[in-house]
């Protein structure tokens, strides 16, 4: 395709058949991605030109039937045997199996896989390793190896999530990914060297960035082990993009449906109005129209943050790491949950319709919402992120200064709103300021009160976990409305597109503080009159948005061939295409279904069964 970037690339590959996964989806998004950010320059030199070429077709496998979220847990082993230079991979459990991942049972032929490194009778923890599982000759399963299929899921149909384990399989030392080696001279492009330490090796045995095993086993850490984790924190951060898109998406269908759609008499004798007329379906549709917007806006900051900062480590700067792996964990976790929850509201709005696969939102919904499970699971990216803010909560006390997207916290929470009927933009972000700084500072003291009263650390974050989330939660979403604001404020769009799009941004916000009040007023922050100032500001926009509501979904402009919906259609022709989608249906080939024959003419016509079981033979 000649297309470098890669979140472009994957929605070119989607468009092809949108929201059907690929069963080449992981080659692309977790397999290449692997091999360029953890491999040696030999390694890459290796395998790249095969797994670009597709002659190695790869996944990524990590999750086990006994660990997906705590990859500590992992059971995989790889233990290397200085005799013969090679790993030997096992899976020693049942529970060591890996388990679920994609393209895996039927379609690769080589992996990636995160397994518990052994040298010299030593743990190290997760490390990651190329092993082919197929011939590239004729795609036999190899020997040692035992891989299939999991079977129907809940959606993903065509994507071969698989199985996989190791019967002391071996592979050459070599094929642990290592990043960045030397011999003697460190060559300039070399400078991680940082990470880890200088030393004479015969230079086939690739020396990494991150880790490295010498040929007698000796086990050289790197800096970070979380360097090991990067492919995930790149999916992370591209998922934002792609939740925002299938929310989009099933708004352009649900709200160009809306418009079609007419249903009751708005009064006796009266014409039926367009359903997008209705109050009601514009307070559950525009606020998810305005979340897709944010949800783009932030899911191109979080990328674009994942390349900055990618490209600093590459340099060898880790410092960023803390930030991005909070801000690309909450993001990955919110973004998913507001895009899921939105998608079946865009559906239930369709009524019978939106329930049909010719709407285009059962896809949507399927492709999406393992979102919430996959690339670390929510709740846990959540908690990660609470992690980072109590660690900025505790430095902010200390007077240290913090980065700019937490610079909130530690904040006087004695402050009350400067909410008037105007709304203002600022006075929003304050609103969502506060809140975050109260729960993240409620969090704290919870977890500083348990461990006054002598609970251990663990006891106390557990104990806390709830108000932990509620934090992590509330800082993720004053980002997308800050981001939001911020774009506003800063773009120089046309006067009348910042009209439409400042009542865009302020529906985001004025929505997502009456969705949350208890968490807005708990602590006095608003007054009853400022509550009802939202709430009007909130029947207001609807009105100020209703005209251009259509105009924001085309601006999406997502071709009819990726929405794939009849609801959704550019031409609004809905119920032709409905009827045409009938109309084609297999079912409907014949005029009488086989099955009649054989389970229906028995109870209908009994006398007349032999004729059937002379059919049912056929
Ligand atoms: C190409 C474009 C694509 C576009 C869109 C994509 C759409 C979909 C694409 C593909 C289909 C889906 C693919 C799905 C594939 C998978 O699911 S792969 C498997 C994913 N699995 C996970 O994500 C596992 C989640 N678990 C974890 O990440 C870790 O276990 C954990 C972070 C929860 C805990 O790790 P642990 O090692 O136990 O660390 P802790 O003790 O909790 O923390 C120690 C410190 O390390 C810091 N840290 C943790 N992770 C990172 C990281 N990634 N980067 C930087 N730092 C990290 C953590 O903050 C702690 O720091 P402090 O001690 O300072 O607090
Ligand atoms: C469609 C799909 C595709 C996938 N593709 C791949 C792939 O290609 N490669 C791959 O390796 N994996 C893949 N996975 C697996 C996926 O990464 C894991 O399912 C995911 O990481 C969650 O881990 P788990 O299943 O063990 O859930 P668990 O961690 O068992 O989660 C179950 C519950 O336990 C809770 N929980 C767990 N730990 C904690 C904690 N510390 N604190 C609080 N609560 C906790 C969770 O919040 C959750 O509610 C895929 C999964 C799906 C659904």
């Amino acid at each position: 395709m000649g297309i470098t970037d890669m979140q472009e690339a994957f929605y070119y590959r989607e468009c092809a058949a949108a929201h059907e996964n690929s069963p080449l989806g992981l080659h692309y998004a977790m397999f290449l991605p692997t091999i360029n950010k953890q491999a040696t320059p030999e390694q890459k030199k290796k395998w790249l030109p095969l797994a670009e070429n597709y002659k190695m077709i790869g996944t990524y496998a990590q999750t086990e039937l006994g660990h997906g979220t705590f990859i500590r847990g992992l059971e995989t082993t790889a233990t290397y045997d200085p005799k013969t230079k090679e790993f030997i991979l096992d899976s020693p459990t049942l529970t060591s199996k890996k388990y679920w991942p994609g393209c895996l049972g039927k379609t690769s032929n080589h992996c990636v896989v995160m397994a518990q490194l052994y040298t010299q009778g030593k743990s190290h923890g997760p490390h990651m390793f190329m092993v082919q599982i197929r011939s590239m000759e004729d795609h036999s399963v190899l020997p040692g190896i035992e891989v299939g299929v999991i079977g129907n899921k809940f959606g993903y149909g065509t994507n071969d999530n698989g199985f996989l384990s190791f019967d002391k399989l071996r592979i050459p030392r070599e094929n642990m990914l290592m990043r960045y080696s030397q011999v003697g001279r460190i060559p300039r492009e070399n400078m991680l060297m940082r990470y880890s330490q200088v030393s004479r090796i015969p230079r086939e045995n690739m020396l990494m960035r991150y880790s490295q095993v010498h040929e007698d086993g000796t086990y050289v850490k790197p800096q970070n082990a979380k360097l090991a984790y990067g492919s995930m924190v790149l999916i992370r951060s591209s998922i934002v993009s792609d939740a925002a898109r299938g929310l989009a998406q099933a708004c352009v269908i649900s709200i160009r449906y809306s418009a079609v759609r007419r249903q009751t008499e708005a009064y006796p004798g009266g014409e039926e109005p367009q359903i997008l007329d209705y109050q009601t379906q514009q307070y559950r549709l525009f606020p998810l129209l305005a979340s897709a917007y944010s949800l783009q806006l932030a899911g191109k900051y979080v990328f674009n943050t994942y390349l900055e900062v990618n490209d600093q480590i590459e340099k060898g700067n880790l410092e960023s790491m803390p930030e991005l792996h909070a801000l690309s964990a909450g993001l990955k976790a919110f973004s998913t949950y507001e895009a899921s929850a939105g998608i079946e509201v865009c559906r239930i709005c369709c009524g019978g319709h939106g329930y049909s696969q010719a709407s285009g939102l059962p896809k949507i919904y399927v492709d999406v919402v393992p979102g919430c499970t996959y690339e670390g699971e929510n709740t846990v990216m959540m908690l990660q992120t609470a992690r980072y803010l109590m660690k900025c909560y505790s430095r902010a006390k200390q007077g240290q200064k913090l980065p700019g997207f937490v610079q909130y916290i530690g904040q006087n929470l004695n402050k009350k709103s400067c909410m008037s009927e105007e709304v203002a933009l600022g006075c929003l972000v304050m609103a969502y300021e506060h809140r975050a700084a109260r729960l993240v500072e409620a969090a704290a003291m919870r977890m500083q009160s348990l461990i006054q009263g002598g609970k251990k650390q663990h006891e106390a974050w557990n104990g806390s976990s709830v108000q932990l989330f509620w934090a992590a939660k509330a800082h993720c979403h004053l980002f997308c409305v800050k981001n939001f604001v911020d774009a506003i404020q800063a773009k120089s769009l046309s006067s009348k597109t910042v009209t439409v799009m400042k009542s865009v941004c302020q529906l985001y916000g004025v929505h997502g503080i009456l969705e949350n009040l208890g968490e807005f007023m708990q602590d006095g922050f608003f007054s009853g009159e400022q509550v009802g100032y939202l709430q009007r500001k909130m029947l207001a926009l609807f009105e100020n948005i209703r005209p251009n509501a259509v105009a924001l979904v085309d601006a999406f402009d997502y071709p009819d061939m990726v929405l794939g919906s009849c609801l959704g259609r550019y031409d609004g022709q809905v119920y032709q295409a409905l009827y045409d989608y009938a109309k084609s249906a297999p079912m409907n080939q014949t005029e009488i279904h086989s099955t009649y024959y054989k389970h229906l003419k028995p109870l209908i016509n009994p006398e007349t069964t032999s004729d059937a079981m002379q059919f049912a033979k056929l």
